[in-house]
């Protein structure tokens, strides 16, 4: 961007999730300095969304506070937004917790401040108290405004706490506390910022909306309950506890892991023994680190405590004050924002290493530093293109160096709050409850689906409550077991309670997994037997193929409109249509990243691959580095235990298979060339990506129609599929992200076997790239050969059917040119997927490897696959 109104840009200087932010100034004026909010339209596209920004336009305008980022002006063009902000030099708190070392050595004013308020330690990034009070006083300060205004921000967090440059505007403690500063007036002044989610309170139904980043959400929030504006000090609490730590104080690989481990917890907070922190401050810690909003501190006591009341004014330098204003001074004259002094040197393979090993030394930082190296992560296979990115890359290291550092921040938070947003819309979408007319859609009048088209609303829950193994249910499952011919289909009543991973003890969802496995069924321990010991590679498609006959009657005259769901108009009418065809896409493309999976994480190593997974995020370097030593000796210790109940219980990972036929494949995955475990971890990603970017816009439809619908309400059918959405969104993303610390681990060994001399470029080059349009085209024409195979030889019908039904929905998902490797804004997990684009400035559209001569080739494919599931139908009909 340019200019944006009477304002120039001129820099990024920081990325949100729907934001660009840059520094620019008023044009008329180049000393008045702002920051630029850009937030393009497009990405919008969610009422909901929107609505948040107007609401941030809205509350910036109405207050003015000192500890609160101001607005100055708003543009809006018709694809953009730009709020026009208070300038904050020295970004967020983001950068003194977490490069403090680099911003001691780079910064001319930090490393004075740093100086004269030295941190605790260097071994960790905790703050000298000077800090952690002063911020403590002017977020208490700045909350009791939003209080008066009756405003919960409901986003507290270090990336929303900015800070400005100190004694710019006034000399003197007194003179700063007239202006209503609070603190201590020679440190970086704390400014809140970001009121996307604040909401005025009286707003209560609102207020329910779920929300925010989760390391620093509170744990009423994590579950989805009701909350208030106490949440806002459980947040406190936290970015307090990172201050005076180093770290936040619970962190975990999921917001539903997070809140297990805060309620485990049970109110104990646990310091690291490194914190010298003196009582009172641990006191008032606890007290905002309580489990129980009803329980944990309120405001009024807040804002009167001791420690947030205290004289600070020992802490103020009179004497080195000429020293720091100058160096104020020259920070604002200079005009460089607080990343533009970090990593200006380009790092050499070995410090990348060391920068591993500094970074242990802080156990929390480690699974950042795994996910952030360059050593770890490959970069993209190189093409010209990719080069030409290289060479301005490496003119602005310092900037990449910033984004890099960051970008684990924003992944997590971005997939995070998707996966927040995706479960909250299911959680409302269950609890609103059923239409009681609900309307005949095509497909559920043709199967005469007694189960889905009964007659609910929300106190017919009580039926299922009362009913509990509910005969008239099962009768009506297993009577539509047979689909249209009653006969041919092995008997769902065996199948209902394989599939459903919901809570069992909630009557409604097991009515609805019940529903579930009536249209995406399961395997029955048998069939699961012969899937696993037969093991072609196709056949855990076909197996979890149940729901293609309902889903694909209609294939063809679905298939047009499925590229741009979300410019269809919605009506209760369609919504139905569409978000079965979305689901079977993503089911095809799940099934063959399950296969993927399978081979390279069965039960048995699962067992021991994700009880490593949680381990790293809660183990100190010392043990991880006996772990890199010593890969076998895993002791199994409850978490494992508690795993593999999971897995065996067939709630996680593992569905349907045996021990011994999934350590079979475990061998033959662990005997392969570590490039080809690389490869098969690539294309397990690649895979679980594309099914996580089908079933979030499976997601953005049905919000979208949600939210436009007056009527709150909706039939079973759509709740059923919402329900398996979100569940297989969750599955999806919980397996990706494993793969993406066991690529990482790969990788690490990988890069260890190769020759020192190697740079680094040439590493990460010798991954094969994964092309997914490539995996989904083999795959579809494997199965359509085996289809015609079966077909031939009279082989169950039925099974050619599905297989010829997978072939065409892989086929058609070949064909989408969305990015869905940017599902969530940024890569969320990195791979090597090969992007094809000439333009630079376009490096971050992913871009179809299909040209409009392979897509005619595959448009012939689904025709004659089509026109011969056709053919077999009618053959089918016949018979019966
Ligand atoms: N007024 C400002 N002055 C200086 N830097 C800013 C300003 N506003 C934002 N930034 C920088 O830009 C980053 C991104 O800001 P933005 O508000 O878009 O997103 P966020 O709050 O980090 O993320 P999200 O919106 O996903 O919660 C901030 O973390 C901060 O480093």
């Amino acid at each position: 961007m340019a200019s944006a109104g009477n304002y120039t840009a001129e820099k990024e200087i920081g990325k949100g999730s729907f934001a660009t932010v840059y520094r620019g100034h008023l044009t008329s004026d180049k000393s008045q300095h702002v920051a630029i909010k850009e937030v393009s339209r497009a990405k919008l596209k969610n009422k909901k969304l929107l609505e948040n920004l107007e609401i941030e336009i809205a509350i910036l305008k109405k207050i003015k506070h000192p500890h609160i980022v101001g607005l100055i002006d708003c543009e809006r063009t018709s694809t953009d937004f730009y709020l026009i902000m208070e300038y904050c030099a020295l970004g967020d708190l983001t950068f003194l917790l977490k490069r403090r070392k680099e911003l001691m050595e780079n910064h001319p004013l930090l490393r004075t401040v740093f100086e004269k308020y030295p941190p605790p330690s260097e071994n960790h990034n905790g703050l000298h108290r000077a800090f952690v009070l002063s911020y403590l006083q002017q977020l208490a300060s700045a909350l009791k405004f939003l209080r008066s205004k009756n405003l919960v921000h409901r986003d507290i967090k270090p990336q929303n706490l900015l800070l400005s440059t100190p004694l710019i505007g006034y000399h003197d403690s007194k003179s700063f506390h007239e202006l209503g500063f609070v603190g201590i007036y020679n440190l970086p002044i704390l400014k809140i910022a970001d009121f996307g989610f604040a909401r005025f309170l009286p707003n209560t139904s609102l207020a329910e909306t779920l929300c925010g980043s989760p390391l620093y959400m509170a744990p009423e929030i994590l579950n989805y309950q009701k909350y208030n504006a106490k949440a806002d000090l459980w947040s406190v609490g936290t970015v307090v506890f990172e201050m005076c730590c180093g770290t936040p104080p619970f962190r975990a690989s999921n917001h539903l892991e997070l809140f297990k481990k805060i309620k485990r917890a049970n109110d104990v907070i646990t310091f690291p023994s490194y914190c010298n922190i003196e009582p009172e401050l641990k006191e008032l810690i606890c007290s905002l680190l309580t489990f129980d909003p009803a329980q944990r501190i309120g405001f009024e006591e807040f804002f009167a405590n001791k420690v947030v009341n205290e004289d600070l004014s020992s802490y103020e330098l009179e004497d080195d004050l000429p020293e720091l204003e100058s160096k104020s001074k020259g920070i604002v004259e200079s005009n460089m924002f607080v990343s533009e002094y970090l990593s200006k040197q380009p790092k050499s393979p070995n410090s990348n290493l060391a920068g591993h090993q500094s970074m242990a030394d802080n156990p929390a930082e480690l699974s950042d530093a795994l996910k952030n190296s360059n050593i770890l992560t490959a970069p993209a296979v190189k093409t010209d293109h990719t080069q030409a990115v290289d060479k301005k890359a490496s003119n602005n290291k310092y900037h990449n160096s910033l984004v890099s550092d960051r970008s684990f921040e924003r992944e997590y938070v971005v997939v995070e709050k998707k996966s927040v947003e995706v479960n909250s819309l299911a959680d409302e979408v269950a609890q609103a409850g059923f239409n009681p007319n609900p309307i005949k859609h095509p497909t559920s009048t043709q199967n005469q689906n007694v189960l889905l088209n009964e007659q609910f609303s929300p106190n017919n829950q009580q039926y299922f409550q009362n009913q509990g193994e509910n005969p008239r249910l099962l009768r009506a499952t297993s009577s539509s077991s047979g689909g249209s011919d009653g006969s041919r289909r092995p008997s769902l009543v065996d199948r209902r309670l394989s599939i459903s991973s919901l809570n069992p003890s909630n009557a409604l969802s097991r009515a609805l997994g019940i529903a579930s496995t009536r249209l995406f069924g399961g395997a029955n321990q048998q069939q699961q037997q012969q899937q696993i010991t037969s093991s072609p590679p196709y056949s855990q498609t076909l197996l979890n193929s149940q729901l293609f006959h309902e889903l694909t009657e209609n294939i063809i005259l679905r298939i047009d409109h499925l590229q741009h769901p979300e410019t269809l108009k919605l009506d209760n009418t369609n919504i139905v249509s569409i978000l079965e065809s979305l689901a079977a896409k993503a089911f095809v493309v799940y099934s063959y990243a399950e296969v993927k999976f399978s081979q390279i994480v069965p039960l048995s190593t699962t067992l021991k691959g994700m009880a490593n997974f949680e381990n790293r995020r809660s183990m100190d370097s010392n043990a991880i580095a006996e772990e890199q030593d010593s890969d076998d000796a895993e002791e199994e210790d409850e978490t494992l235990k508690k795993y593999k109940e999971d897995c065996l219980s067939t709630k996680t990972f593992g569905k349907g298979r045996t021990l011994s036929a999934t350590s079979q494949l475990s061998a033959t995955f662990n005997k392969l060339p570590r490039s080809e475990m690389i490869l098969l971890c690539n294309e397990a990603i690649v895979l679980y990506m594309k099914a996580l970017s089908i079933l979030s816009k499976s997601m953005q439809v049905t919000s979208n129609w949600w939210y436009e619908s007056q009527e709150k309400s909706c039939s079973l059918r759509v709740n059923v599929l919402v329900q398996w959405l979100r569940e297989k969104f969750n599955e999806c993303l919980e397996k990706a992200d494993f793969l993406r610390l066991k690529i990482n681990d790969l990788r690490f060994k990988h890069a260890s076997e190769v020759a020192e001399n190697q740079t680094l470029e040439e590493k990460g080059s010798s991954e094969e790239p994964v092309y997914l349009e490539k995996l989904l085209y083999d795959r579809a024409l494997e199965i359509s050969k085996m289809a015609a195979h079966m077909e031939l030889k009279g082989e169950n019908l039925y099974n050619c059917e599905l297989a010829y039904a997978t072939s065409l929905w892989m086929l058609e998902t070949s064909l989408d040119d969305d990015d869905f490797t940017n599902a969530y804004g940024d890569y969320p997990f990195k791979t090597n997927i090969h992007l094809k684009s000439n333009d630079v400035e376009d490096k971050e559209k992913y871009h179809s490897v299909l040209d409009e001569n392979d897509r005619i080739i595959i448009r012939k494919y689904i025709d004659s696959i089509a026109n011969r599931l056709k053919i077999l139908r009618q053959k089918m009909n016949h018979q019966n």
